[in-house]
């Protein structure tokens, strides 16, 4: 059997994966849950795991180096690689909308948007035909409006608790945002069974309304 190699976020997405792999058969030890090792062989199951920033599973599975992996759809959007998006697995399921405080407009000659999705914001708003400046940040995206350091901010809501706390209101909606297993195009041809077989046992865990 040829030997897979998963490229994992860490973070609020790899719960729900580890445990829609085990419900697909796999037989995982616990220990892959809690332990703080970034790559962890599973011999019995010929799999490798690769723990790795949301942010960067793309990058390893583009480059080969992870034979598949699963990463938000945000990721995806925003960083356009070169890999095949394989399966919905409808975990870590919010949106992409556009935010501020309330009652204000968009009469800036370039609003100022704040965002750790510049590529996602500015198609967007190219697409609509408002010219606008990014503003990029790393995190706490919310704070931006706030203290007067954009006009917008484009980010990931939830269950909106954030945007509510922070006195902030929901402007656009810009993309439906879940978790996707994608593969390495290469691998996808050179372990087909392998990845297809995976795909297919993780496809009979879906939950159709998560
Ligand atoms: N509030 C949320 N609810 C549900 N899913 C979310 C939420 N925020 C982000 N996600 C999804 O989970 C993915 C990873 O989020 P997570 O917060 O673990 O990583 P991150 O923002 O890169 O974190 P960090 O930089 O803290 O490691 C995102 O790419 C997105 O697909
Ligand atoms: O609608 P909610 O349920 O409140 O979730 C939305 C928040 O979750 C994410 O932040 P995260 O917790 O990843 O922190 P960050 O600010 O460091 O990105 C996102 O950037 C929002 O701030």
């Amino acid at each position: 059997m040829s030997e897979l190699t998963i490229a994992m976020p860490k973070g609020r997405i790899f719960e729900e994966a580890y445990q829609m792999l085990i419900e697909a058969g796999f037989n995982l030890p616990a220990e892959v849950e809690m332990s703080r090792k970034l790559m962890i062989e599973i011999p019995e199951e010929h799999i490798r795991f690769i723990l790795a920033k949301p942010m960067d599973v793309p990058v390893y599975v583009e480059h080969g180096v992870a034979d598949i992996g699963i990463a938000g759809k945000d990721v995806l959007l925003e960083q356009q690689r070169e890999v095949h998006e394989l399966l919905d697995l409808k975990i870590s399921s919010c949106y992409i909308a556009s935010a501020g405080l309330p009652q204000t407009t968009m009469d800036e000659v370039a609003p100022r948007i704040a965002t750790k999705y510049p590529h996602i914001a500015m198609k967007y708003y190219k697409g609509i035909g408002e010219q606008v400046e990014i503003i990029e940040l790393n995190g706490s995206i919310e704070l931006a409006p706030m203290i007067g350091l954009a006009d917008r901010i484009v980010d990931i809501v939830s269950t909106g608790r954030t945007l509510k706390e922070n006195g902030l209101v929901e402007y656009e909606h810009i993309a439906d945002i879940s978790s996707r297993l994608i593969a390495n195009p290469v691998s996808y041809r050179m372990k087909a069974s392998r990845i297809l077989d995976l795909a297919a046992r993780l496809k009979q865990t879906v939950k159709e309304n998560d």
